[in-house]
């Protein structure tokens, strides 16, 4: 069955205006709901462990019931989970529950039975004070699709924040291009579909879903996301489309809290969309200007979350009319290049930008590190928007990345070789010696193994380590580096292996397991990048006892301690944190290390432990970013 969707909601405002204050009601009976959720995906974990998942909780009646009309008029439903009663008897005494229902203060009840009721408190069960449901909005997150630290990030902190105790969906598009598929084969159709008024069209989109890690995972598919290449382009370049594959992801990502029954129920109108860089920013603009007119998510609010102002998805300003957005809210995403910028004398230089639509509609901007949220405010980082970064300056924050320890852990790291520990650190020597043989170099547990790991971008500080090669070469060092992207850099990497045989190695490429064992096989990880929000290598290699050395800039200077040998309690640092970015500080820094590495052991070692002592985990920023949504809901939306 065809669904109408935000098309036929957001086409016929007068007509769609009346229901849509009807279900305003039903919306605010949502809000009780999260909680209700957190016990029923428990007690679908356990059925998940005694039969099959798919197993619904909702009573037969209820499976029977007419379908709810979809889109954004979507009621609530009407009655709370009944569990099943198969398998019950398996299920062990805490989950024989007859109802839930939830108190008057934050507390959820559990009625265990009539003899017996047990009051469980939510803050001991999860550690967040309130819970919420939260949608993530991304172009991508591992392991089904990644590029870069975006995936990474979208990977883990949804996880993070659902183990705090929220309900948490991530939408993402349904990349398939033939290497990739096989990571969504446990996502399966959910029978809706919807069609998006967009780009003189009508295109349908349908979504999947998988449920893992107490996350829902929701895909959004259409022919444009399935083709060979990287996510966002190929051999060739960017691809051509892609603005119109993004304005596809964040229509989808409004309608799909309010019309995908995920584990029986929909998210509904009380949500907390996180909208990650320019492929997500279109979201808090719909919100504005084609739902909260109409009555529709009102009690939603939404975070920007900039990874990387670099990429700002702008596109020539004729493109808005395809966007489908109201003609009047074109100021919210128009955009104009500096005349220098501009290609010839005719060129107005008038663009549409979609981060920008997210700026200046967003309840709340969230950075990735707190360097870097300063950063953006000014000239040199700010990439064009400073301006107006800083005008919101009330409401941006900056929040340093975690990182999944469970896929980050030198103590159980399925790609490496050997496993260490703070503890005992014997398994790192031997990642070492392995990694040198895999890569050609000689085994020598003397010379420094310094390596890099990142897309071969002009962010990265590529060309520093082109020009500090030859000078790096003269020393009794080896370096490794594992990267892809800029094509002149990729074949710089393979004549430079030819020229030095015994002490370089460039792996042209995109591997995982890779960058795994140049991880711990490494003694020091170099990052010269000439601006990083917030880094994720540099907290890997600290994880694993290689030690970071970094341009001190955005989330390395706020992750990276300079080592210090006359610290007040003695040692101190992490790494070397060096600035100016110059090819003779970063040598002197890189110099400086290799000295430390061969002369000063027992320093070396301290290094070690202090980085694979730190809290690498998300736990400190998901409690953060709690703290970041209180604050937004406390406010009216930005743009109402
Ligand atoms: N060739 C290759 N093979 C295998 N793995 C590779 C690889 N090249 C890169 N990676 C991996 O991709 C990730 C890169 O993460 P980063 O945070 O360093 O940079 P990125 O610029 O993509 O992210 C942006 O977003 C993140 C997340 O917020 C910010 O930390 C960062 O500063 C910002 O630029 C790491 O997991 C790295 O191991």
């Amino acid at each position: 069955m065809a669904t109408p969707g935000v098309g036929a909601a957001c086409l016929a405002p007068s007509a769609a205006a009346a229901p849509r204050r009807r279900a305003a009601d039903p919306a605010r009976a949502c809000s009780a709901r999260p909680r209700l959720s957190l016990v029923r995906r428990r007690c679908v974990a356990e059925l998940s462990r005694e039969g099959p998942a798919s197993r619904p909780l909702h009573s037969p009646a209820q499976q029977l019931a007419p379908p709810v009309v979809p889109g954004f008029l979507a009621p609530a439903p009407q009655a709370p989970p009944t569990l099943p009663d198969a398998g019950v008897g398996d299920l062990g005494p805490e989950l024989l529950l007859e109802g839930i229902v939830e108190d008057s203060v934050d507390r959820t009840v559990i009625v265990a039975s009539e003899q017996d009721s047990e009051i469980i408190d939510s803050k001991e069960q999860f550690p967040a004070k309130v819970t919420r449901s939260i949608v993530f909005v991304t172009g991508e997150a591992a392991p089904y699709a990644k590029s870069g630290g975006l995936g990474d990030v979208c990977g883990s902190l949804p996880i993070a924040l659902a183990a705090r105790g929220h309900r948490v969906m991530v939408v993402m598009p349904r990349y398939l291009n033939g290497s990739s598929d096989k990571n969504y084969a446990k996502a399966f159709y959910t029978g809706k579909h919807i069609k998006i008024p967009c780009f003189g069209g009508s295109h349908e989109v349908t979504f999947f879903h998988e449920y893992r890690d107490s996350v829902d995972w929701v895909f959004v598919d259409h022919p444009s996301y399935h083709r060979p290449g990287s996510l966002y382009g190929d051999n060739f370049g960017a691809f051509g489309d892609n603005q119109f594959r993004y304005t596809l992801l964040c229509y989808a990502a409004c309608e799909a809290p309010l019309i995908l029954e995920l584990g029986g129920y929909i998210y509904g109108q009380n949500c907390m969309f996180v909208v990650n860089d320019w492929h997500a920013s279109l979201v808090p603009v719909l919100l504005a200007s084609k739902y909260r007119p109409y009555g529709v998510y009102r009690d939603s609010r939404s975070t920007l979350v900039i990874h990387n102002l670099a990429h700002q998805g702008v596109e020539p300003a004729n493109t808005y009319p395809d966007l489908g957005l109201p003609p009047e809210w074109y100021g919210a995403l128009e955009w104009v290049f500096p005349e220098w910028a501009r290609r010839h004398a005719l060129d107005k230089g008038e663009a549409v930008n979609f981060l920008k639509g997210a700026v200046v509609t967003a309840d709340r901007i969230v950075t990735v590190s707190q360097g870097y949220s300063w950063e953006v405010t000014t000239a040199e980082g700010g990439q064009g928007l400073n301006e107006l970064l800083s005008s919101r300056k009330s409401v941006l924050n900056g929040i340093v990345n975690g990182i999944d320890i469970n896929d980050w852990n030198p103590t159980t790291d399925t790609c490496l070789p050997y496993h260490y520990s703070v503890d005992d650190l014997s398994g790192k020597a031997k990642c070492k010696a392995e990694l040198q043989k895999e890569l050609g170099l000689p085994v020598r547990a003397d010379v420094p193994l310094i390596g890099f790991i990142g897309r071969l971008d002009y962010q990265k500080g590529i060309d520093l380590i082109k020009m500090a090669i030859p000078d790096l070469m003269r020393e009794d060092v080896q370096f490794v580096m594992l990267g892809s992207g800029d094509p002149i850099f990729e074949g710089w990497m393979r004549s430079t292996e030819s020229s030095y045989k015994e002490k370089f190695r460039g792996w042209v490429g995109f591997s995982v397991p890779v960058s795994h064992r140049i991880t711990a096989g490494c003694d020091i990880l170099l990052m010269p990048s000439r601006f990083e929000p917030c880094g994720l290598n540099q907290l890997y290699a600290m994880q694993y006892g290689t030690i970071p050395v970094v341009h001190a800039t955005g989330g390395l200077r706020d992750t990276v301690e300079t080592f210090n040998p006359f610290g007040k309690k003695g040692e101190e640092g992490t790494g070397w944190a060096f600035s100016p970015l110059t090819v003779d500080k970063m040598l002197w820094a890189l110099r400086t290390a290799t000295s430390t590495y061969r002369e000063h052991k027992p320093s070396w070692e301290g290094l070690m432990k202090r980085g694979m002592s730190k809290d690498h985990t998300w736990d400190h920023a998901a409690e953060q970013y709690e703290q970041i949504f209180e604050w937004a809901f406390v406010d009216q939306p930005y743009v109402m």
